[in-house]
């Protein structure tokens, strides 16, 4: 005879089994799984004189298997508060089933059990979301509030542990849970003691705090629905999130929808607490649906069906609830502005700009356009004009005495007529908008520079930021006709007005907005929803994208794309910023904090972009000072402005926070920009979690391969006969039979005759054949490759600029063949030295041309001394060395 006991994985099943068998000790087979997987009878075969106990999965959706138990002459006992339908009349079945909205299974087996074990069954009746069941339940017991309140997050914990996609979403198998319980008659105990219950406890507050600042995509009348991303931890919180949610607003019914891994969404419906109905009805709708009147939910929800079960949803609860309207943020000035002309207007426009004068933007200026167009620089309405230019550079002031920090001008480089109407072009010639020129005037480069960046210095960044501006300016009202044409990452290019409707539409009145330069790592990520969490808020990600495409661009935003499922559902958005930066201290960051507030940003974080070094703070993003007065410079601009503090890890509490609030003693620890840089040219796995995700690194992974997989180049140089030649040639075949990559070998000889054919051998020759020798070195280390250079290279400084190029890629070693003239002209292998000293070369590198010896270099072989083999050899192991080579 076999024993069974087939039991939901959830705190109802577990406590349930755990009450029974503490009264009636049985060694039974343990049928479970996740909360979903109820329908588990038909796992059992069992037979004639077998015993099956079923515990809190509905009799409906196991009806056939029960069924056939029963045929094959089992025993069944069958303890449930989901939907029966039709309870079978079998001798052999022992039913008690209550689908009343007030019970669980626990509290059914403790009415068996005449309330021995009670305190589990309170357990669980709260786990079930049956807080006032569990408290009735309770009072025989006289427990203590410390003790009713464990109670309730044993409850919840245990049923935190049922919920996922598959029993690999869980902290515990059930079954193997219900093991760990199985020790203890005593729940407090259970929780003092067994490790499982600290493991959940930390779980649960993990996956909690990520849906701590959900904000649902639908709200209706009578409830909420609210969206979780295709993430483990989410599919863990879902179930109790819906309890969660049912506690926090009793009067509003709740639905979480999940992403499930392969398309569609599991989905739980909470009815409201203060009128428990409904939800079973509604989720019976669906092919997968099912559950009890106050909690339902449905395995599967298809996308295509999502548009019907808002609907049901919406009728089915239709409560009265305070419609909670929008308060955005208003646009700066109160108004967004938008320049681009429409219909007709836009006609004649396109018309008359076919025949204006054309200016020609450069990626900065288009930058400028588009925030102008777009309303982002509202309420501007065009180029400013000398009296707003003016007022703005002395005193941060609009001529209207409303308050704008940053110049925003059109650099040109003549005078244009006032008047004068001018087409502004798109390098590809496309008509992007029309200007009316009101005024133009010569700048005055050395009083923006001091007013506006703070400097008189010639390197100082805001100089060459000026330097690069034509000699003019002009001012004037736009109308736009084309947003410039942007091919990369469209979806991601929302307008201030866009952006707007969407925070509007999820009812949002607060948004924080973190305009970041560089890849956001865990600081950042915990320290922007934290922001968010705390104010109440959404968050908008404006990643900058003004500079040219390069590689590290496109890495950027996608680190940024694989950070948005980290956040809360419905939490952040993620939007391109074709802002183009001014490197303008505190003038800048105000800037940046209007354009954020028109694309309805009511906060705004300063500094946090883990920089080249470490992760800059709110301070170090500004010169020491500059802080306190920006106080009241947010306040004309009404954004509320919060300082990124530095950020660190505390192993101990498993949490970031900022240094100042770190308790004394307790260990800290932050990952360097340098130190992960390091990590990832090492190739190693091991970037701590707490330091950045998985598809973050994995990103930066692909930018940055591992040294091994990195191109690179050996950049030869010696005089002529000095062995070059010979040497690369040597290395060539060396590389290829060490890697089985392929290598491109661009002797001197080869290049002169081929890429460089016609320079002469003077300097500028000599140094425009290496440039080209090292762009094309640099392309093949850019793309992977592994690149051999052999010329004679005789310049310290064109070497250097050939490194710098190349550096940024991969590996550059450098190779001097440092063989004496002496040997290399008693070598004359093609008789040049013996034509260069009777006169009939000219400019003969060693003769009557200069060689400029490295002085660091990172081999230096004398092929006087050295042989071909150990040459290479050298060569080999300094790559080795370096990690470049296996
Ligand atoms: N005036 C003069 N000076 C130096 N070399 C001369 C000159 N005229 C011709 N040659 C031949 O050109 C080869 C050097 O070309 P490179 O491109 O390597 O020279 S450079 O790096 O641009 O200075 C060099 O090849 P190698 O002998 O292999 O070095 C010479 O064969
Ligand atoms: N150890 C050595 N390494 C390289 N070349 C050597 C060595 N010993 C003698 N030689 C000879 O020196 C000459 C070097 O010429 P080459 O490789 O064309 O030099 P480069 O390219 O620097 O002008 C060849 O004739 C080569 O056979």
């Amino acid at each position: 005879m076999a024993n069974f006991d087939v039991f939901n994985g959830d705190a109802d099943g577990i406590c349930a089994l755990h009450q029974l068998r503490l009264a009636e000790p049985r060694d039974s087979v343990l049928v479970t799984g996740v909360k979903r997987d109820i329908a588990l009878l038909r796992n059992v075969s069992a037979t004639a004189g077998d015993r099956v106990t079923a515990l809190d999965i509905s009799l409906d959706k196991n009806r056939d298997a029960l069924l056939s138990l029963l045929a094959q002459g089992a025993e069944v006992t069958y303890v449930d508060h989901h939907f029966a339908g039709d309870i079978p009349a079998h001798p052999a079945l022992r039913a008690v089933i209550d689908t009343a909205p007030g019970t669980c299974t626990s509290l059914l087996v403790d009415g068996m059990l005449a309330g021995r074990y009670r305190a589990w069954a309170v357990a669980a009746a709260f786990g079930d979301n049956q807080a006032e069941s569990a408290l009735r339940a309770a009072a025989p017991l006289n427990l203590s509030e410390v003790q009713l309140t464990a109670l309730r997050e044993l409850g919840e914990c245990l049923n935190y542990n049922a919920y996922g996609d598959s029993v690999e979403d869980l902290h515990f198998h059930p079954a193997e849970l219900y093991r760990q319980l199985h020790g203890y008659a005593d729940p407090f105990r259970f929780m003092s003691e067994a490790p499982a219950f600290a493991t959940l406890k930390r779980g649960y507050n993990a996956d909690m705090g990520m849906v701590h600042a959900l904000v649902p995509p639908w709200v209706y009348p009578g409830g909420a629905v609210y969206l979780l991303p295709n993430l483990p931890w989410a599919r863990r919180v879902s179930g109790v999130f819906g309890n969660h949610l049912a506690q926090i607003e009793a009067s509003l019914a709740h639905a979480v929808l999940t992403h499930k891994p392969d398309g569609g969404y599991v989905v739980s419906v909470r009815a409201p607490l203060d009128n428990p109905g409904g939800a079973d009805e509604l989720c019976r709708q669906f092919e997968s649906g099912g559950g009890r009147k106050s909690a339902a939910g449905i395995n599967h929800l298809p996308e295509s069906e999502v548009e019907r079960f808002l609907a049901l949803f919406s009728s089915a609860f239709m409560g009265v609830r305070p419609s909670c309207l929008s308060e955005l943020i208003s646009p700066y000035g109160g108004e967004l502005v938008n320049l681009m002309a429409e219909g007709a207007r836009r006609d004649a426009l396109l018309h008359e700009a076919a025949t204006l004068p054309a200016l020609t933007l450069n990626p900065r200026q288009l930058c400028d356009l588009e925030l102008l167009l777009n309303g982002a620089l509202s309420p501007l309405r065009g180029y400013m004009c000398r009296a707003d230019y003016q007022g703005v550079v002395t005193d941060m002031r609009l001529a209207d005495g409303s308050f704008w920090p940053m110049p925003i001008v059109l650099d040109v480089t003549e005078t244009l007529a006032p008047g004068s109407r001018v087409v502004l072009r798109d390098s590809g010639g496309s008509a992007l908008a029309v200007l009316t020129v009101d005024e133009s005037w010569p700048a005055d480069k050395v009083l923006e520079a001091r007013q506006v960046y703070g400097t008189d210095l010639a390197d100082h960044p805001g100089m060459a930021f000026l330097h690069s501006l034509g000699s003019h300016y002009a001012g004037g009202l736009v109308e736009g006709l084309n947003l410039p044409h942007r091919a990369d990452f469209t979806a991601l290019r929302l307008s201030p007005g866009t952006l707007r409707e969407r925070f509007a539409r999820a009812g949002r009145s607060r948004v924080v907005a973190f305009q970041p330069h560089h890849i956001m790592h865990r600081a950042q990520f915990e320290f922007t929803r934290h922001c968010a969490a705390e104010n109440d808020a959404g968050l908008l990600i404006q990643a900058f994208a003004d500079e040219l495409p390069e590689p590290q661009y496109f890495t950027r935003m996608r680190c940024y794309q694989a950070l948005l499922p980290y956040y809360p559902a419905g939490l952040a958005e993620l939007s391109l910023l074709p802002l183009a930066s001014r490197p303008a201290g505190v003038r800048a960051v105000l800037w940046q904090a209007i354009v954020a507030r028109n694309y309805g940003c009511s906060h705004f974080i300063i500094g946090g972009d883990a920089g080249a070094g470490e992760m800059r703070r709110g301070s170090d993003a500004l010169a020491p000072g500059q802080i306190l007065p920006l106080a009241e410079h947010f306040a004309a601009i009404g954004v509320e402005a919060i300082v990124f503090p530095r950020m660190v890890y505390a192993p101990d509490l498993a949490q970031y926070l900022p240094e100042e609030y770190l308790p004394a003693g307790q260990a800290s620890a932050v990952l360097s920009a340098q130190d992960l840089r390091q990590r990832l040219d090492d190739g190693r796995e091991d970037i701590p979690h707490w330091a950045s995700f998985p598809e973050v690194v994995a990103e930066l992974h692909k930018l940055r391969p591992m040294r091994m997989q990195r191109g690179f180049t050996v950049f030869f140089t010696g005089l002529s006969g000095a062995g070059k030649t010979t040497l690369s040639q040597a290395l060539d075949l060396k590389l290829m039979e060490l890697t089985g990559r392929p290598v491109t070998l661009l002797d001197g000889d080869v290049v002169r005759t081929l890429l460089s054919s016609g320079l002469s051998f003077s300097k500028a020759d000599r140094d425009l054949n290496i440039r080209r020798m090292g762009f094309i070195a640099g392309e093949i280390t850019r793309h992977g490759g592994i690149t051999i250079c052999a010329p004679i290279a005789p310049y310290r400084e064109t070497r250097q600029a050939v490194r710098d190029m190349i550096s940024e890629w991969g590996g550059f070693f450098e190779v001097h063949v440092s063989t004496s003239l002496e040997v290399c002209e008693a070598r004359d292998p093609k008789g040049l030295y013996a034509k260069a000293r009777a006169g009939i070369i000219k400019e003969f590198t060693g003769v009557s041309d200069p060689y400029e010896a490295p002085h660091n270099p990172e081999v230096s072989i004398n092929t006087g001394d050295v042989g071909v083999e150990e040459a290479v050899a050298r060569i080999v192991h300094t790559l080795q060395a370096a990690g470049y080579l296996a």
